[in-house]
């Protein structure tokens, strides 16, 4: 921090990266910001006078010293890109990593085991402010860091700090990749639809403003989803027709159970 203001370093600006930063930009939570990568994902934000752009990390700013260093690659270009940054972060910044399965541990070994590290969680909705992320820190962390990296992580929507950072494999699972099961869940219910005989695009308009009702009545009710659930299921009626298929052995909650199983997996396996 340079006088009071906040500076960041974002290495990866793309699909997440570059949602996370427009979120800063505009509730104010970065008063500068150097953004790595070296494909066009930056270059949106290129005409704020807060952002500079860079296509490598050895194109830093002379002198920059960032409060935090925000690592938004894949997991898989980890090895590639983020060694560059020892330097920087052995200047005393912390280590705000939302990539899927690389661990505090690892992230240690790359910079030194004093290294301040949060690993955190978040996932798309972060671009309208309605995300939700989920973040451990390690024992190096200090209260400022923390509060900074929860300010920086708020502006993308809701925040939940946790001990256990074996949970963050599971969070991965449900709320980091559960937007894309969502999205699927209207792709599915838009395709059965024309399936049955409705127009293509009146099949889309219902089931994106069908989606997307439930999920804010969901977000707004005091009822358990499920009783939401239970108040559209007239007994004996059409819905309680169709859940009996979704919810018959095999359905829905088993296909989600396996789904987040493998989506937990697959994070540990990315930790190497
Ligand atoms: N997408 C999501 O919903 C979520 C993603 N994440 C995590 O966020 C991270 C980024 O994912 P996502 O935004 O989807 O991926 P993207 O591919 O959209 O973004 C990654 C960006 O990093 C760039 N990049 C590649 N190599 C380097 C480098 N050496 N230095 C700097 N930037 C580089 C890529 O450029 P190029 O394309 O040219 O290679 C790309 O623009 C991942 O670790 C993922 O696990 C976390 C939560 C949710
Ligand atoms: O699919 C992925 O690996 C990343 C992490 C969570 C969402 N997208």
């Amino acid at each position: 921090m340079t006088s009071g203001k906040t500076e960041v370093l974002l290495v990866g600006c793309g699909k997440m990266g570059g949602a996370l930063l427009a979120g800063w930009l505009k509730g104010g939570a970065v008063d500068r910001a150097v953004a790595v990568d070296p494909g066009p994902g930056p270059d949106v934000f290129a005409g704020d006078a807060r952002v500079t752009v860079c296509r490598s990390g050895l194109d830093l700013p002379a002198g920059f010293a960032p409060d935090v260093v925000v690592i938004a690659v894949k997991p898989q270009m980890m090895a590639d890109a983020a060694p560059v940054y020892r330097d920087i972060v052995q200047r005393g910044a912390v280590v705000l990593s939302i990539a899927a399965g690389k661990t505090i541990a690892h992230f240690e070994d790359l910079y030194g085991a004093a290294t301040p590290v949060v690993r955190a969680m978040p996932n798309t909705p972060a671009a309208i402010g309605r995300g939700i992320s989920v973040a451990v820190p390690n024992a190096r962390v200090t209260p400022a860091q923390r509060a900074l990296c929860d300010r920086l992580l708020q502006a993308g929507g809701a925040v939940e700090w946790v001990d256990d950072e074996a949970l963050i494999d599971v969070v991965t699972a449900t709320s980091g990749g559960g937007p894309a099961y969502v999205f699927l869940l209207i792709e599915s219910l838009a395709a059965a639809g024309v399936a049955a005989g409705l127009p293509a695009d009146l099949a889309m308009k219902l089931a994106r403003t069908t989606v997307s009702g439930a999920g804010e009545l969901a977000r707004q009710s005091s009822e358990t989803a499920e009783q939401l659930r239970k108040n559209v299921t007239s007994p004996n009626g059409t819905t309680q027709a169709a859940l009996g298929v979704l919810m018959a052995e095999g359905g829905v909650p088993d296909l989600m159970v396996r789904a987040i199983a493998a989506a937990t997996r697959r994070s540990r396996e990315l930790a190497d």
